[in-house]
């Protein structure tokens, strides 16, 4: 298992890399914040998806009559061969991508996603040594190891701390993200029409805050944190990412991405080992208290634009 993950997660991340990518230099000037809200928004929908049909799909195989004496890790496989069919359909996609690529480049004569310069060892000094980027590394760590991890662990939040059943509570633990996919795209146009990138990632960031604020200290209903939450993380995400291209030259937004996707990786993967270890432990106050005090980081390291 451990393994599918670790390959599971090259591909899911580089795939983001290249999609990033591929959007700023396709569309940079031209409604970029737009874009990356719609990418987002169609992200949302899968992982939507993803939260909430896995489990009747393996409910339904279990009790389909094929499989009615299988132990359950074969009805496991068999949902998760139906779960990768949605992988061929991303190579599909990819593939068509590959081609509109290549007819660009044919009819333009140049190469549509790159500017043809390739990243130099003197380049990537410069890049790392970028204090712009580490700041947007910083407030991306900062920011989503408040939301991943939260909505990773918010199904047994919502049961435990407001006593929902399962089923109410896996409603309100995915509507961050099905707001998220509803209003990304929008959220995007207004970014793109206001054109205050910092403005739109502090203002995500602090509404995030007051919506841990409200889930630490009060029993008023979940659901309206949740949703101001589902807002708040699409205005962050929709204004965070096409920042690093108004900094970054063409030929190495590549390296910044990946760059970026690492950190927020690395803090994401040590912040769930602390999420699970803090309930444990210390029960959920304490953990929503160590979410409303990791976004301040974001807040104090950005200066106006
Ligand atoms: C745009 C941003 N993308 C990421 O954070 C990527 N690392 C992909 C994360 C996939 C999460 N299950 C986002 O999704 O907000």
């Amino acid at each position: 298992m451990c393994i599918g993950r670790f390959v599971f997660g090259i591909g899911g991340e580089s795939l983001a890399v290249a999609q990033n990518t591929y959007a700023v230099s396709w569309f940079k000037g031209k409604e970029l914040n737009m874009v990356f809200g719609l990418q987002l928004s169609l992200a949302r929908i899968g992982s939507t998806v993803n939260m909430n049909a896995m489990q009747p799909i393996y409910d339904s195989i279990a009790k389909s009559s094929a499989f009615a004496d299988a132990p359950s890790y074969q009805v496991l496989g068999v949902s998760l061969y139906i779960a990768m069919f949605t992988c061929l359909f991303s190579l599909a996609c990819a593939l068509g991508l590959a081609f509109f690529d290549w007819r660009a480049k044919r009819i333009l004569k140049t190469s549509a996603a790159t500017t043809g310069e390739t990243i130099t060892l003197k380049d990537m000094k410069t890049l790392l040594l970028s204090g712009k980027l580490w700041l947007i590394c910083g407030i991306c760590v900062a920011y989503y190891v408040t939301v991943f991890p939260f909505v990773g662990i918010g199904l047994v939040f919502y049961e435990m701390k407001y006593q929902m059943p399962h089923a109410t509570a896996g409603i309100a633990n995915s509507l961050v993200y099905i707001l998220s996919a509803a209003c990304s795209p929008v959220i995007g146009f207004l970014i793109d029409k206001s054109g205050k990138n910092i403005f739109w990632v502090m203002a995500g960031t602090l509404l995030t805050l007051g919506c841990h604020a409200l889930f630490a200290f009060t029993f008023a209903t979940p659901f309206l944190p949740t949703i101001i939450m589902g807002v708040a993380y699409s205005v962050l995400a929709a204004s965070l990412w096409p920042l690093v291209s108004y900094f970054v030259p063409e030929n190495q937004l590549g390296t910044a991405y990946g760059i970026m996707q690492s950190v927020q990786n690395a803090g994401l993967a040590a912040i769930s080992q602390l999420s699970g270890s803090l309930v444990d432990n210390n029960g959920y106050l304490i953990l929503i208290t160590f979410y409303l005090v990791s976004p301040l980081t974001p807040v104090s390291s950005q200066h106006p634009q």
